[in-house]
């Protein structure tokens, strides 16, 4: 018997990365809302435009096409998460579209169409022309104006979301778990972008639509950097240069030393800190605040053994961390910050680096993303990031234990670089702080053992050498 549309569904989104209940059963998989999205009306000559011109290649474009949009909700044990999914129905599949098939239903074959070229125009177009489709409302950025010729391109970035390239323009991030209320990073970005902030891409739009009575937004546009090169991607290449060199090297001698890099990210980090400072709400935390945070730390670390045993044998550093900041009583600052800074997160163009993804932990509720916190929080997600680089590499290495003490120098070397630019750029790193930023990594490196475990198993030796010292 063919499997309902439902059934699909579930078999299919277990196997994507940007699902987040990786490793528990579905126990009911429902559409909340399905909203077919018109190729005539608003977005016809856009979309005939594109066909036209793909029919040389491929006779496909003849084929009648139904684009919807769905939010479906997913039970999993007592959670329930909601997913955003853009979706196509052909009667059959062109070949470049095989590889993201979901199967057959009574519509057709039902795919993935962010990766349908031919369709995807209508969510530029959607926001070029800020259209209202159903309950979906298209916004355009006041004062921008949007070209909606180029055909868009999935990223195939390690990502939570998809994101669509358009050209060398545009990329629309369509948020694939759908919590209800505004996403920080549509909130954050367009109050930075109105003070002229230079490190964050330029927004062009973004849509919405209301769940569980909440103005929610389902996706974001922004310029696409198309010379600028992600920090994570930069630092590997220190890495391996690092690796490469002569026995004795030392990393700031290796060649493609990213120490200057690391150093300017520092500086950029304080000033976006500032500007986010006054931009938004800025408060401080007395000590019983201070001591609920812990406790927070304390959960995070409990759930992390939970869900990963062999972290319990080295959790003894992370609660004498823990400890230590429950003791401090003096206020610890805190404002909107960016919750989830890493590598990945910044792209040096060449004149600056510029901060990405604005969302915070994926994983989190949307009130804790959005609530005042240390500024140290981002500091310390980057310097885990510094580990996450000098280690990741040693994975296919051959004689990693011979390259793990240069391992510790790289990401120390880059550690010190980033926090004196943090400094040099007017962020205070004082007294108790170290105390709180030890805390922090610490909290981060339990978030990484849990999103290592659920995503990349292979990965899990780098969060888990967090606790077990230095070069282990
Ligand atoms: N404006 C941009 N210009 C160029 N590349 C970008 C831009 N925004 C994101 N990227 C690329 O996409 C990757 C993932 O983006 P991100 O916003 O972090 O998505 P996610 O929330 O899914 O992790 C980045 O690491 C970067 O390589
Ligand atoms: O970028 P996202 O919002 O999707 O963040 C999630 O995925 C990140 C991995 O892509 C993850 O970051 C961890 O791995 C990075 C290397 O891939 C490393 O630089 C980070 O330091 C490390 O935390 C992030 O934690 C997760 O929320």
């Amino acid at each position: 018997m063919r499997p309902t549309f439902e059934e699909l569904l579930a078999g299919w989104i277990t196997r994507q990365r940007w699902f987040a209940g990786k490793g528990r059963a579905i126990t009911e998989l429902a559409v909340e809302t399905a909203t077919p999205l018109p190729l005539r009306g608003p977005a016809e000559s856009r979309h005939s435009d594109v066909a036209g011109s793909s029919r040389t290649t491929d006779d496909e474009s003849t084929l009648p096409v139904t684009v919807r949009h769905l939010i479906i909700t997913v039970r999993q044990e007592s959670r329930t998460d909601r997913y955003q999914l853009f979706l196509g129905f052909r009667p059959e599949l062109p070949q470049r579209l095989n590889h993201v098939a979901i199967g057959p239903t009574d519509d057709g074959v039902a795919y993935d169409a962010v990766h349908d070229a031919e369709v995807t125009g209508l969510l530029l177009g959607g926001i070029a022309g800020e259209d209202e489709i159903g309950p979906l409302r298209f916004h355009r950025m006041p004062g921008v104006e949007i070209d909606t010729s180029p055909r868009s391109l999935v990223l195939g970035a390690e990502q939570s979301n998809t994101s669509l390239v358009y050209g060398d323009r545009y990329i629309c991030k369509l948020f694939r778990k759908i919590v209800p209320g505004v996403n920080p990073e549509l909130e954050i970005v367009s109050a930075l972008a109105e003070r002229g902030s230079p490190h964050i891409a330029k927004p062009y739009g973004w849509i919405e639509t209301d769940v569980a009575g909440e103005n929610t937004t389902l996706a974001f546009t922004q310029e696409f950097l198309p010379t600028a090169c992600d920090g994570w991607a930069l630092a590997l290449t220190s890495v391996r240069d690092l690796y490469g060199s002569l026995a004795g090297t030392d990393a700031g001698d290796a060649g493609g030393d990213f120490a200057a890099e690391s150093h300017r990210l520092g500086v950029a980090t304080a000033h976006l800190h500032k500007e986010m400072a006054a931009a938004f709400p800025t408060g401080a935390i007395e000590a019983p605040e201070v001591k609920r945070m812990v406790e927070g730390f304390r959960r995070r670390l409990e759930s992390a053994i939970a869900e990963v045993p062999e972290l319990a044998a080295h959790a003894g550093e992370a609660h004498e961390a823990f400890d230590r900041l429950a003791d401090v009583e003096h206020p610890i600052p805190v404002q909107r910050v960016h919750g989830d800074y890493h590598l990945g997160q910044v792209m040096r163009t060449p004149s600056e680096w510029v901060v990405l993804d604005f969302e915070g932990e994926p994983g989190q509720p949307l009130g804790e993303r959005r609530a005042l916190d240390s500024p140290l929080r981002d500091v310390a997600g980057m310097l885990r990031s510094f580990e996450y680089a000098a280690r990741h590499l040693l994975f296919d290495h051959p004689d990693p234990r011979r390259l793990a003490p240069r391992a510790a120098e790289w990401a120390a070397r880059n550690r010190a670089a980033f926090l004196a630019g943090y400094s040099a750029g007017g962020g205070g790193i004082r007294g108790d702080d170290a105390v709180l930023l030890r805390a922090l990594e610490l909290s981060k490196a339990a978030y990484e053992v849990v999103y290592e475990a659920r995503n990349r198993p292979a990965w899990l030796p780098i969060p888990l050498a967090a606790f077990t010292g230095p070069g282990a």
